[in-house]
């Protein structure tokens, strides 16, 4: 299983959460990640931690400014980016945009998507992964794996009619290894999450607890 950890915007420190990732993953077969804000990105992956970005925008080196640019992303230690969070959403051609600008920079993809309508349109773009995350579950502390079981077999079906090398993740509420196992049983390669780490008062027991039954 995939495990990767969105930092978000939330006031953790990232360096610290990023060791913790760093060393919990050396203990595991599971594979763990972390994507702090793109400030942080450089400072993480001096961790030696596996970095991913929040976000790229589908621009070239020109004027634009403010905008992220994928090549700026995987000189600061970036090695994929998130596309289309449910707090970054994007229109479909600048999603198409974006995974095109990652993989000119070398970058894995994940595009993620709010329900399984959309999953299968953005597996059509052809990212390495799409991830599923109900936006009513996110940051509720109620798994998506649990409490929508359906959305993830529906995405997962819905990926491998339109692209069966497209990995599905899933995301929102999870926290638990128990949480990790249901996901990895309905068919998910993986799963994002956030606040179950990123709030914990101690990160790296929250990161051992989710990874134990892996
Ligand atoms: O948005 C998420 C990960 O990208 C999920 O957030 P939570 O794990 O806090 O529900």
């Amino acid at each position: 299983m995939f495990v990767l950890v969105n930092l978000k915007t939330y006031p953790c420190d990232p360096v610290a959460v990023a060791e913790a990732v760093r060393d919990v993953d050396e203990s595991t077969d599971a594979r763990l990640a972390v994507a702090p804000q793109a400030a942080d990105l450089a400072r993480v992956a001096e961790t030696g931690v596996e970095t991913w970005a929040q976000h790229v925008d589908p621009i070239e080196h020109g004027s634009n400014t403010g905008h992220t640019l994928a090549e700026s992303v995987a000189d600061a230690g970036a090695v994929g980016t998130l596309i289309n969070h449910s707090e970054k959403r994007l229109k479909l051609a600048d999603i198409d945009g974006s995974v095109q600008a990652a993989e000119r920079a070398g970058l894995e993809t994940v595009v993620c998507a709010n329900n399984p309508e959309q999953i299968g349109a953005a597996a059509a773009l052809g990212p390495d992964a799409v991830a599923v995350e109900p936006p009513e579950l996110i940051g509720t502390g109620t798994p998506v794996s649990q409490a929508d079981p359906d959305i993830v077999e529906d995405a997962v079906e819905a990926a491998d009619n339109v692209d069966s090398e497209v990995s599905v993740l899933c995301g929102a509420g999870i926290s638990t290894g128990d949480d990790v196992v249901a996901a990895g049983d309905l068919g998910a390669e993986g799963v994002l999450l956030a606040s179950g780490v990123a709030k914990a008062d101690d990160p790296q027991a929250a990161l051992e607890d989710l990874v134990e039954p892996l």
